[in-house]
């Protein structure tokens, strides 16, 4: 984990460097000479050169500043170099929005998930927070609405994320309660219909979608990771697929799609074996694109995002149909088939049990 993180500070701290090019604005002396002496309090540890002469007013400038950091670690120069470029970029970007930027317009007709559209991106956010965002038949077929309306609105992407403190908890587990025994069939039969939608939903999806996971994600929130293009998550970001354990099986298209993102071995830890994933362990495995500090997450997602929908849109939208069209007859054999399996698994007793432990609050995840 120290490893991975200062992997990531790191390649931050490159892209600070990278982000700082493209100031528009001049961010004054002062600051760039605080910038000058963390860049080489960080590249070179503390201040090692002769002090320049009195008269040399810019070289002692200078040399002032980095050797005013002391001690300070590389590792914590770093850091405070990318915050500093970050805080401007955004406090330039805040100015310009301020003019440019058109107002975010909230899609109305739906209670379970928020959807809004702003500077291209449609965003379709899981509503349920003090429910851990479960996903109930209500947030299938809205999610569902929402994915056909994105497809065909003006925007450029498409955003899911969550939320609150969870991305979400997965299927909501009430979807199974309170289903009289004459009922069982109709109940498995009409669920497996809703998830088959549900997941075509994602698989024909004709513009790129992202996932920001905001937080932790369960279940069938995992598994359709595998059907987004990118997926950046918050180090707060967990991974768990917990089929065995509540007596089910994978969903999301994911028996075909993990093994070919992470192998089959590992793959096969996570769907049989319910293991649960860090973020940083999500990105080696190669289900998230990127990972983001939890405290700058919201700000350098949302601005690379921005970007990213400033980019020809029926460009975009060609060459994502084209890269799911090599696979998309598949996707839906898999999901077909899936759901089938599933079908049998929720009549299950390993399921029924497994569902009555956790409303018995005997087990949790
Ligand atoms: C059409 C059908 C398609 C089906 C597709 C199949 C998909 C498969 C899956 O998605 S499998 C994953 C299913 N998810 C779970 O098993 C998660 C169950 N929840 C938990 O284990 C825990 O709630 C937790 C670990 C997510 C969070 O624990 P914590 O202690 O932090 O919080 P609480 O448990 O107190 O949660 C607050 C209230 O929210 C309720 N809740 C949370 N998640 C779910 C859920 N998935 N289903 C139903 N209810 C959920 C929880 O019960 C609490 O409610 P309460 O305040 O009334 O007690």
């Amino acid at each position: 984990m120290t490893t991975a993180t200062m992997q990531v500070s790191q390649k931050d701290f490159e892209k600070a460097q990278e982000q700082l090019k493209l100031l528009k604005k001049d961010p004054g002396n002062e600051t760039k000479l605080k910038l000058y002496a963390l860049f080489k309090q960080a590249t070179e540890g503390p201040c090692n050169s002769p002090k320049p002469g009195m008269l040399d007013f810019v070289k002692k400038a200078k040399w002032d500043a980095w050797n005013s950091l002391g001690n300070l670690s590389q590792d914590n120069a770093r850091q405070k170099y990318t915050e500093l470029v970050s805080s401007l970029i955004s406090a330039e970007s805040a100015g310009q929005t301020k003019d440019a930027s058109p107002k975010e317009s909230r899609h109305g007709g739906y209670e379970t998930i928020i959807v809004s559209t702003e500077n291209n991106i449609t965003k379709i956010m899981f509503n349920r927070p003090e429910r851990k965002n479960a996903i109930n038949h209500q947030m299938y077929r809205e999610i569902i609405k929402a994915l056909h309306e994105a497809g065909k609105d003006d925007s450029t992407i498409a955003v899911i994320t969550g939320n609150g403190e969870y991305y979400t908890s997965g299927n909501d587990l009430n979807n199974f309660a309170n289903v009289k025994p004459n009922e069982m069939e109709k109940m498995a039969k009409d669920g497996a219909e809703l998830l088959k939608e549900f997941v075509s939903s994602f698989i024909d999806f004709p513009k790129p979608l992202i996932a920001v996971v905001n937080g932790p994600a369960i279940g069938i929130s995992v598994t359709l990771l595998g059907l987004c293009d990118i997926v950046y998550a918050s180090d707060r970001a967990t991974f768990h697929t917990p089929f065995s354990q509540l007596g089910q099986s994978p969903e999301g298209c994911s028996s075909y799609l993990f093994p070919k993102i992470m192998g089959l071995a590992k793959a096969n830890e996570m769907l049989l074996f319910n293991k649960k994933l860090t973020a940083a362990q999500a990105y080696a495995w190669g289900l998230v694109t990127e990972v983001f500090p939890d405290g700058t997450f919201q700000k350098e997602v949302w601005e690379r995002l921005k970007a990213y929908a400033s980019l020809p849109k029926n460009s975009l939208a060609v060459s994502k149909q084209l890269l799911r069209s090599m696979e998309k007859e598949k996707l839906h054999a898999v999901n077909s088939k899936e759901c089938e399996v599933l079908k049998e698994r929720w009549l299950s007793d390993e399921c029924l049990n497994a569902i009555v432990s956790f409303f018995q609050r005997k087990s949790k995840l």
